[in-house]
């Protein structure tokens, strides 16, 4: 049985050797034993309210219970920014026009921009392949967005998540061969590997700071602005049914998109419901639905927080969960539990 779960101390071993499957682009797991250990300090600090909001940092494990493996991990950023600068480029519009030589043209231009600042941020999002089938990456991506309806107060208004961008299939950036290249006199994965190192805002000074017209660069550069890497299509797509959108960012080495949304807007802020656990009775099976759809359920409490997939249904504000779901979840007849459908409803989305 999976169950995704709040990290804690022992999971130091199972992140790292994660982090040496994940490849270039994924900036926030990198296998570097200092680096991982100092951020899963940070996340149970931030788990047990001992740092500031702003400064916390999420994350979670997916545990296949059977066996004690560690099959996947993401997380949630409090706030981004807010010690280092954090760039991306912004695509704006210039036009340029005469009337007298009935000449108009509108160029895509790209602006470098901290306009994302403060913002929460989701990332880190890694599902073991072993483990990519039925709704694992679901309920691995999904299941931060109950976290996020339970507790919405420790979250900005708005968040965003970096979308690794595109690569050719020998691991190299057209974005980064056609514009970075230029400034930096190093290659794509050494980019990459200092910005994971908090050196991004370093490098980012290197950038002009002009604004650069799309169209002076080279076609394969200009084709993959906004395009995730192949990996990384399936994260984009959850992202999208849960209520992110792309508005124009992108990152400022590989062009991969920013998605973003306000939490307020997003589907579980509207679509998860609370849930007290309670045997079925005959009022509540009456009203069950006959061919139930899989459910995601989360505990509710903060520093322990931990969602199943199940195929209970609440009803009338009642949910019957199952012996082996409530060991999952630490839970006990009479606790309330946090429930969201797994699936967009069809005439939702
Ligand atoms: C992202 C996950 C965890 C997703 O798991 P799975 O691959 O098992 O997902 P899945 O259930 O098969 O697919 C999820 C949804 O995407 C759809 N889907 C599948 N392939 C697609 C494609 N090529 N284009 C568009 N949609 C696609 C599926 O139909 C399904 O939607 P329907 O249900 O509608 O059919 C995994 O692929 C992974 O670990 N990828 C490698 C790491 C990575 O690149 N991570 C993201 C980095 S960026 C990041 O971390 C920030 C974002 C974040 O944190 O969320
Ligand atoms: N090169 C990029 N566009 N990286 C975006 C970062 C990927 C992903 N958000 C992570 O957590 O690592």
């Amino acid at each position: 049985m999976l169950v995704v779960r709040a990290i804690n101390e022992n999971d130091l071993d199972a992140l790292y050797s994660m982090a040496t499957q994940v490849g270039t682009g994924m900036t926030t797991l990198k296998p570097d034993m200092k680096m991982l250990g100092d951020r899963l300090a940070t996340a149970c600090a931030s788990f047990a309210e001992t740092i500031p909001p702003e400064q916390r940092d999420y994350m979670f494990v997916m545990e296949d219970t059977s066996n004690g493996r560690i099959a996947g991990v993401c997380a949630i950023k409090g706030a981004v920014g807010l010690t280092e600068p954090f760039y991306n480029y912004r695509i704006g519009t210039l036009v340029h026009s005469s009337r007298e030589l009935n000449v108009f043209t509108k160029m895509d231009t790209l602006y470098l921009s901290n306009d994302l600042t403060g913002s929460s941020e989701l990332c880190s999002l890694f599902l073991h392949p072993d483990y990519r089938q039925g709704h694992n990456g679901k309920l691995l991506s999904k299941s931060r967005f109950l976290f996020i309806a339970q507790f919405p107060h420790l979250f900005t208004q708005k968040i965003i998540a970096e979308m690794r961008g595109y690569q050719a299939e020998d691991g190299s950036s057209p974005f980064y061969e056609g514009l970075g290249r230029h400034f930096f006199k190093m290659d794509f994965h050494h980019v990459d590997d200092l910005t994971a190192l908090g050196k991004k805002s370093f490098i980012a000074e290197l950038m002009p700071r002009q604004p650069l017209y799309i169209d002076y660069l080279p076609k394969e550069a200009q084709e993959v602005v906004g395009q995730v890497h192949k990996s990384t299509a399936p994260a984009r797509r959850l992202l999208e049914q849960e209520g992110l959108h792309y508005e124009g960012y992108v990152d400022i080495f590989d062009a991969g998109p920013v998605l973003q949304a306000r939490v307020s807007e997003l589907r579980a802020m509207r679509d998860s419901e609370l849930a007290v656990v309670a045997p079925d009775t005959d009022m509540t099976h009456a009203c069950a639905p006959a061919h139930p759809e899989p459910t995601l359920v989360s505990n509710t409490v903060l520093k322990d927080f931990r969602m199943i997939i199940t195929q209970a249904t609440p009803v009338n504000g009642e949910i019957d969960l199952s012996t082996q779901d409530l060991q999952l979840l630490r839970c006990h007849m009479g606790d309330t539990v946090r429930t969201l459908p797994l699936n967009v409803r069809k005439n939702n989305v």
